[in-house]
This record gives structure tokens, C-alpha cells and sequence, in this order.
């Protein structure tokens, strides 16, 4: 019987923190030692999947794109429909796929993954984005498998201190792992491929059960007629 189902990880987290750059790392790490597939989610346009391709990590027909409409969230957590399609497609075409890797749009902070849609998830935040981020909690920070503080080598730029910055990622999150990374650092990519490797070999071997972080906050947007849609995720 051919595998046909690869192991699904998703990279959530807040707008410009480093999800496609952190993806495109992945490709360029591992691409020669486990089959890799990529999904991007974008509001309106397919620009992620284009930086991807363009970013000569993967074979360009393995980056494919969906287009969310204006609620990013909404994708990756109430309705994944086309996501999942996005996926099997992806891992039937390319069977069999190793891994693929779902990127959400750029959201806020409390957008996560649905477990019906991947089996484990990264949450990015940045230097960039002040050092208190952490503190503030929220699913992806708290319970996210992988939780990435990105742009380590921004810090002294933006006067953050990575490793209060990390402890309180920590204390947030009961001891799950917390990786300082910058993609200019080789010691803390080489910890990414690590912990994306092993993660590979758990859920490849049934050692590893998703787990839902949580519903994000209560939330409203104005429509395109002036409307406000409030959305409440329940489950
Ligand atoms: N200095 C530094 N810049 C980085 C690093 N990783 C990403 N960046 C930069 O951060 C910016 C945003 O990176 P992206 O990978 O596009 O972020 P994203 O989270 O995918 O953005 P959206 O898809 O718009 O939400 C780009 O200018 C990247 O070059 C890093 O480790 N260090």
C-alpha cells in the first residue's frame, strides 16, 4: 500500500514575523533528506507562494497557494476545506510527501491551527514585535507545539533581551520548547532542523497526538458593505 499521508505542520503567527522565511529555511535544510510539500495561505493574493518559489528552495510545482478571502483565521481553523484539498492534492501528486508545511496568512495573536488540519504547529513571534509579546499568552504562545522567537540577531537593534524574551515563552507555556532563532544564526537553524526531524519520526511512527491550542479571542470585522461580522470560534 503506497503512503499517501504525509505528516502536516503548520507555522502560524502574527503578520511579518518570519513564517515564510522560516519555511523557506526548512526547504533549504532539508529538502534533500525528506520530501517536502508547501501550502501557503494569503488574504487576497498568491505573493507567498511566489516569494517561495522564487526563493529557490523547493521545486516550484511543490508551493502551492490559497487564497482566504479576508479572514485568515477562518482558513486555517472554522472552514480548512480547501486546505485539506490543497494538501491531499499536493501529497497525491507528489506521493509520497514526507511533510508538508501549511503557512497561515499573517494574523493576530491568537490564531491557530485546527488539529483537522495539521498535526503539529509552529508559532513564530519576533524580536521586532517588543520583547513583552511573550508575556501576553494566548493559544499559539501558551500551547503550540514549537513556539520560534525569530530575528534574534534584530535584538539589540530594537533593545530586546532574547533570553527574558525566551523565559517568558517559557513560563507561558508549562516547558514545551521555546527556540530562539535568526536565520543568520547556523547554531539555532540547525535546532529548527533538529526539532522538525524528530517531530517527522514521531508522528511518522503514530508517537505523537495533535493537539488543539485553543479557540482564538472573540473578534469583529467590518465587511465590504460597512457591516460589522463578529466571530466567536467556539470549538
Ligand atoms: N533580520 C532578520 N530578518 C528576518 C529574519 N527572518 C525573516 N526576516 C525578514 O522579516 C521580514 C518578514 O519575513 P516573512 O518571512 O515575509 O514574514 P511572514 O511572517 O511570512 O509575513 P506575512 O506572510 O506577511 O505575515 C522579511 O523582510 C524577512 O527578510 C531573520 O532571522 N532575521
Amino acid at each position: 500500500m503506497p503512503k499517501t499521508r504525509s505528516f502536516r505542520l503548520g507555522v502560524a503567527g502574527p503578520v511579518g514575523t518570519g513564517k515564510s522565511s522560516l519555511i523557506a529555511t526548512i526547504c533549504r535544510e532539508l529538502a534533500d533528506e525528506l520530501r517536502l510539500g508547501v501550502i501557503t495561505n494569503d488574504i487576497y493574493t498568491d505573493e507567498d507562494a511566489r516569494l517561495l518559489r522564487s526563493a529557490g528552495v523547493l521545486d516550484p510545482d511543490r508551493i502551492r497557494a490559497v487564497e482566504t478571502g479576508a479572514c485568515p483565521h477562518t482558513a486555517i481553523r472554522d472552514d480548512v476545506t480547501p486546505n485539506l484539498i490543497a494538501v491531499e492534492d499536493l501529497e497525491r501528486d507528489f506521493a509520497p510527501l514526507d511533510v508538508v508545511l501549511v503557512e497561515s496568512g499573517g494574523d493576530n495573536l491568537t490564531a491557530t491551527f485546527s488539529p483537522a488540519l495539521v498535526d503539529a504547529q509552529i508559532f513564530v513571534l519576533d524580536v521586532a514585535g517588543g520583547g513583552d509579546v511573550a508575556r501576553k499568552g494566548g493559544p499559539g504562545i501558551a500551547r503550540a507545539d514549537l513556539l520560534v522567537v525569530n530575528k534574534t540577531d534584530l535584538a539589540p537593534y530594537v533593545e530586546v533581551d532574547v533570553e527574558q524574551m525566551v523565559k517568558d515563552a517559557e513560563a507561558a507555556r508549562d516547558g514545551k520548547t521555546v527556540l530562539a532563532l535568526s536565520r543568520k544564526d547556523p547554531a539555532s537553524v540547525a535546532r529548527l532542523k533538529e526539532w522538525v526531524r524528530n517531530m517527522t519520526a514521531h508522528v511518522s511512527t503514530g508517537d505523537h497526538t495533535p493537539v488543539d491550542p485553543g479557540p482564538m479571542a472573540p473578534h469583529s470585522h467590518i465587511g465590504e458593505d460597512g457591516s460589522v461580522i463578529t466571530h466567536v470560534h467556539t470549538h
